[in-house]
């Protein structure tokens, strides 16, 4: 996806927000965008998003979008359950698919009861949790996530970071801000700073992901990887997974796949693409890999 020459201005006459923004966002990469308040980070990740467009310049190669707005339109006039299904048809999942994928996400941040809810009576916590759950629906190539976290309780917060790392490691880009300089700290590939108008890709501060470019360290090439997945209900696990992994229960109904760490982005692409996908829980080199912690990190 790449950018060129964009600009935005609102209204004939208007000061530019933005101006001459180029910049490549390769699949796989995991955005910071940080700047002073009214710098124009959200106009920066409309424009991403698709849901604006730009005065001047291109935006290319925009893969399939999901984009969890600041502010969420809880005026809406329908349920959290039927607002997520329609959002899930709209990502291109079926009918039967979509509205499985509502009730699933509800129940994944602890808001199931909430499914026959006007949009219009959720607390602000609860209307969150709807919002980055549209936003999860489906398996988008771009996600846009725009202060997502905010307004989410602790558990929420840390399963929206996981869901992050895992489509990020299946070659989703996903580009976020947040007012937390801690989120998801280490991991980002650039962090992009408005400024003035212009656009800076930084080098992001002690990257940790261990996906970076180029080929891996023999170290890391020969540390297998853990994967915790949990199955769509009923299903079993694929046939011919990349790397042919170790399974074995993780409690819940989960599983535990390990499998060399070339392997591991194959994997994980493998299993959020099956119909209908798995839930990553979260995804460990070996090594690193505490039980307790994952289980805790992605349950508290
Ligand atoms: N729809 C709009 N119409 C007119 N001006 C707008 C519009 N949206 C944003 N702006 C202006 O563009 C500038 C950048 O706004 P933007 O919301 O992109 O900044 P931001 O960096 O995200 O700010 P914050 O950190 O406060 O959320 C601000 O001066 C804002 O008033």
């Amino acid at each position: 996806m790449r950018l060129t020459g964009v600009g935005r201005r609102y209204g004939l006459g208007g000061p530019w927000i933005l101006r001459d923004v180029g910049l490549d966002i390769p699949e796989g990469s995991l955005l910071r965008v940080e700047g002073a308040n009214g710098s124009g980070k959200s106009t920066l990740l409309r424009l991403l998003a698709g849901i604006d467009a730009p005065s001047t310049g291109r935006i290319t190669g925009r893969p399939r979008t999901a984009y969890v707005p600041e502010r969420f339109p809880a005026a809406l006039p329908m349920t959290a359950g039927a607002y997520l299904t329609r959002l899930g048809r709209i990502h291109g999942l079926s009918r039967a698919a979509a509205s499985r994928g509502a009730l699933e996400w509800l129940e994944r941040f602890g808001a199931a009861a909430y499914a026959g809810t006007p949009l219009s009576e959720l607390s602000k916590g609860t209307s969150q949790k709807v919002a980055v759950a549209q936003g999860l629906m489906g398996t988008p190539g771009l996600l846009v996530l725009d202060e997502a976290w905010t307004g989410l309780e602790r558990r929420s917060r840390a399963l929206l970071d996981d869901e992050v790392r895992a489509r990020v490691a299946a070659g989703a880009r996903v580009v976020f801000v947040d007012h937390d300089p801690g989120r998801l700290a280490g991991e980002a590939d650039a962090v992009l700073r408005v400024e003035g108008g212009g656009v800076l890709p930084l080098p992001a501060p002690s990257r940790n992901r261990g996906q970076a470019p180029g080929p891996p360290r023999r170290a890391e090439r020969a540390r297998p990887s853990v994967i915790v997945a949990e199955p769509p209900p009923g299903a079993v696990l694929p046939p011919d997974l990349p790397g042919t992994p170790e399974a074995e229960p993780a409690g819940d109904g989960a599983v535990r796949l390990t499998v060399a760490a070339p392997h591991s982005d194959a994997l994980l692409r493998a299993l959020l693409t099956a119909h209908p996908p798995w839930h990553i829980r979260s995804l460990t080199p070996a090594e690193a890999a505490d039980p307790d912690a994952v289980s805790e990190a992605s349950h508290p």
